[in-house]
């Protein structure tokens, strides 16, 4: 059988209120990427999505803290490596792109130059080398006449072709895993399109593995085979995407589908009706739903 390329076990995480004292953010999260799957985490705002990614990346700033659990990478516990392997392992098999590539990319860098450090970085290259491969690299993610606008500086660029840049960079090194904060959310519904079918067509064809972090089940539906579900930081159910859309099991799950907004679906006045969620969760403080879901077998039973 295959081993996990990801195997995130009993994960708990919080903030340090003294030495010893946490208030728990992440509470026993666990799940598996396999080599080449591409896995969606979805919730809702401040449900422990990013946390969990930034905790995969080593990037966790103090206050918050891992108190419990393992991640472990290719079968290597994360959470025991020195930062200076740590170093190592983010941009070259462990790559991230976040929501607004503004935040990420250098200002005062052409994207040229930024792409082309991370051949030297990585994998020793002459900055001659490194600039050709950064070329063939934004033409690989179709960013148009690709020797031109690697002279660009990030702010010439609109925020689809920065996002193509910083998936340039992300694959740049052939990672083994791809985390993608929330993409695509600050872009235009068609670029958005293009942005993850861009990410799903490269990632299939190089076998690199995505950790996928959306609150929009539909944007992870278009490229995710399996997700898991979070809510207050808790994973509350996994499944094979499309059994989770014909099945969903948990209360927050449904009234995740239940407010996605479909075609067709008009009320009296002729305007769509929005769900709201809260009113399927009466009170999320006592947690009560937050038990984990896992799928089901052929029989209808634990698989
Ligand atoms: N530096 C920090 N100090 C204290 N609490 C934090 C810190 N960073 C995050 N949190 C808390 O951790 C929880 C999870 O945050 P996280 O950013 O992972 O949520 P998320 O699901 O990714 O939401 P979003 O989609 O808004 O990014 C939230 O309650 C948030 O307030």
């Amino acid at each position: 059988m295959t081993a996990p390329l990801l195997d995130i076990r009993n994960l708990r995480l919080g903030v340090a209120l003294g030495r010893s004292v946490h208030h728990p953010l992440l509470k026993d999260v666990t799940f598996q990427i396999m080599p080449g799957e591409a896995y969606g985490l979805v919730g809702e705002s401040g449900s422990g999505k990013s946390i969990t990614s930034l905790a995969v990346m080593g990037l966790l700033k103090k206050p918050l803290a891992v108190t419990s659990g393992e991640i472990l990478f290719k079968g290597q516990n994360l959470l025991s490596r020195p930062k200076r392997e740590m170093r190592r392992l983010r941009g070259n098999r462990i790559a991230m792109i976040f929501q607004e590539p503004m935040t990420a990319l250098n200002p005062l860098s052409t994207v040229g130059r930024q792409i082309a450090e991370m051949f030297v970085l990585h994998q020793g290259r002459s900055w001659g080398e490194a600039e050709r491969l950064a070329v063939e690299a934004l033409g690989n993610v179709r960013v148009p006449n690709p020797d031109r606008r690697a002279k660009n500086y990030p702010h010439q660029m609109s925020g689809g072709l920065r996002q193509r840049v910083m998936i340039a960079m992300a694959l740049a090194c052939n990672p083994d895993l791809l985390i993608a904060d929330e993409p695509t959310t600050a872009l235009d519904v068609t670029v958005q399109a293009e942005v993850l079918r861009l990410i799903k067509e490269l990632c299939a064809a190089r076998g690199t593995a995505v950790l996928f972090i959306s609150h929009d089940l539909g944007v992870i539906a278009s490229i995710c085979q399996r997700v898991g579900v979070m809510y207050a930081g808790c994973l509350v159910e996994e499944n094979e995407t499309r059994a989770l859309f014909e099945n969903p099991r948990h209360a927050y799950t449904r009234g995740l589908l239940g407010a996605l907004p479909r075609l067709g679906s008009r009320s009296a006045h002729g305007r769509q009706r929005l769900v709201d969620i809260d009113s399927i969760i009466a009170d999320r403080s006592t947690l009560t739903e937050t038990r984990f879901i896992a799928p089901r077998g052929p029989e209808g039973g634990q698989p």
